[in-house]
């Protein structure tokens, strides 16, 4: 697995990206920089706060350290939102640019040692990956962001297009008290986004079944999600006596029909089906035809892709059982179980519409729905034409750093803090500066998480650098 950086015609995105490269070294510096004595320009409403317990303090020193001239920077505004997500504002010389931002989070879904290789949060190293909880998720732009500005501040970099940057820190529960105090931190001083950068698809080797050679994907949309707990109540009892029809039996088996009742496939009703169509030419025979012709043979790749659990994400709203809990003792039934089903809806259909579906389907009124989290339609599509600024910087960007020419605009199947800027921006991008095999999907949220150390070295970073100073400064 490679990451690698760079950036476009808007000023830090390539210094991002070439950063993100050195996410290695990026941590290595660390534990080691040397620090000078630091005067640290802190502004705005987040300048440290007296209360801040020891080791909070402990965490932003750390910080200061490893990034001291981004933090000493006169052109940088620092503050803290929501307690412990991060703003960051970079002044640029021409305030007639609309300003663009980019977005990552610190926060990691949960791990446990079992199964890993090494333990989830050691960070330790093994035959050239970094191992660890949030090494592609999303620790890794974060660091690339900062790195890439501690970088372009060290060659006296000035930009003419202001910008932001955002640092949440409870993306994967949501967002809210993170990216969206962050919007309306924003939204308060009337800030306008010329375009968004955020988490998304990666430069995808070999994971598209049929194509040639590696290929770029930026999430212009992303699918819509429903989050329900399903309960099914009664009264407690002996596990003596128990009742033909269990409230752990009854559960399971209108789960059971979620699972064999897919929702329908909608391959080509939503944007998906140009995405395939404009990387037509990259499969190999007969598929390059088929892809080419999807009024024709639509419903045969629709069942190609929907083999695989990535190709099945791209043509349907998927359905997952993610959390089972009933029961305390052997010998009691229980008096509740619930079970929490997570959709993420393809483009062609809305909340309403899965519902409808989900309640047709389970048909059991002793099974209650209910939900702690706000659901969301699919998102709406990002302009991505040739004179897009956002996208063709991006796209562009990718040429360059991965030297991966095929870059096509995607639906993101997953669903990150970039949905809570809608307001602030209609252009938000969704790539993640890194190359993912097959065999990497199931460590996003699963076990050995893991980063390539050889290829950030491999890749040259100077070169990058240099190839892009014209882009770097051109904007
Ligand atoms: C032919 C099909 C090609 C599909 C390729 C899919 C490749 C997907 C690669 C990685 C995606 C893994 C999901 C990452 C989601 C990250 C964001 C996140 O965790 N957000 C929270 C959430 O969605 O719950
Ligand atoms: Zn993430
Ligand atoms: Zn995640």
């Amino acid at each position: 697995m490679a990451i690698s950086m760079g950036k476009g015609s808007v000023g830090v995105l390539t210094g991002v990206f070439i950063a993100s490269l050195a996410v290695v070294v990026a941590v290595l510096l660390l534990r080691t920089y040397n620090l000078p004595e630091l005067k640290v320009a802190w502004k705005g409403k987040g300048a440290p706060r007296i209360e801040l317990e020891e080791d909070e303090r402990e965490q932003l020193y750390e910080a200061l350290k490893a990034f001291p001239r981004l933090f000493n920077s006169s052109l940088v505004e620092y503050e803290l939102v929501g307690e412990y997500s991060h703003l960051f504002n970079v002044q640029g010389s021409d305030n007639s640019l609309l300003p663009y931002m980019l977005i990552a989070h610190l926060d990691v879904v949960p791990a446990t040692p079992e199964g890993w290789d090494l333990p989830p949060f050691s960070g330790e190293e093994k035959e050239g990956y970094i191992y660890g909880r949030g090494s592609l998720d999303d620790k890794n732009r974060v660091i690339g962001i900062l790195q890439g500005l501690e970088f372009l501040f060290k060659r006296g970099y000035k930009p003419r297009r202001s910008f932001y940057i955002g640092l949440g820190h409870d993306e994967e529960i949501g967002g809210r008290h993170g990216a969206k105090e962050i919007v309306k931190t924003l939204e308060t001083r009337n800030v306008k986004l010329e375009f968004l950068l955020d988490e998304g698809f990666e430069v995808l080797d070999g994971v598209i079944y049929g194509t040639k050679r590696p290929i770029a994907l930026i999430g212009v949309t992303e699918k819509g999600t429903i989050t329900l707990n399903l309960t099914v109540h009664s009264p407690p009892g002996h596990s003596s006596m128990p009742p033909r029809e269990s409230r752990i039996g009854i559960l399971s088996a209108a789960l059971s029909r979620l699972e064999q009742n897919p929702m329908p496939n909608r391959f080509g009703k939503g944007p998906e089906g140009a995405m395939f169509e404009q990387l037509a030419d990259e499969f190999y025979f007969p598929l390059n035809i088929m892809m080419a012709n999807l009024w024709l043979f639509g419903p045969l790749v629709s069942r190609i892709l929907q083999r695989t659990p990535s190709g099945n994400a791209i043509v349907r709203t998927t359905t997952a059982l993610t959390i089972f809990n009933a029961g305390i003792k052997s010998n009691v039934i229980p008096q509740t179980a619930r079970a929490t089903v997570n959709f993420r809806i393809h483009p062609a259909e809305t909340v309403n519409e899965v519902m409808k579906a989900m309640n047709t389907t389970i048909m059991d009124s002793r099974v209650i729905p209910s939900s702690d989290v706000p659901a969301f339609d699919p998102l709406p599509v990002s302009p991505h034409d040739d004179d897009n600024l956002g996208y063709q910087t991006l796209k562009r960007t990718i040429n360059d750093v991965f030297l991966v020419e095929p870059v096509a605009p995607g639906v993101f199947i997953g669903n990150t803090d970039s949905r809570h800027y809608g307001n602030l921006t209609a252009s938000i991008y969704k790539f993640k500066p890194v190359v993912v095999k097959s065999e990497d999907l199931n460590r996003f949220h699963g076990i050995n998480e893991r980063i390539s150390k050889e290829v950030c070295y491999s890749q040259d970073f100077n070169k990058h650098a240099t190839a892009l100073q014209s882009r770097i400064f051109s904007d």
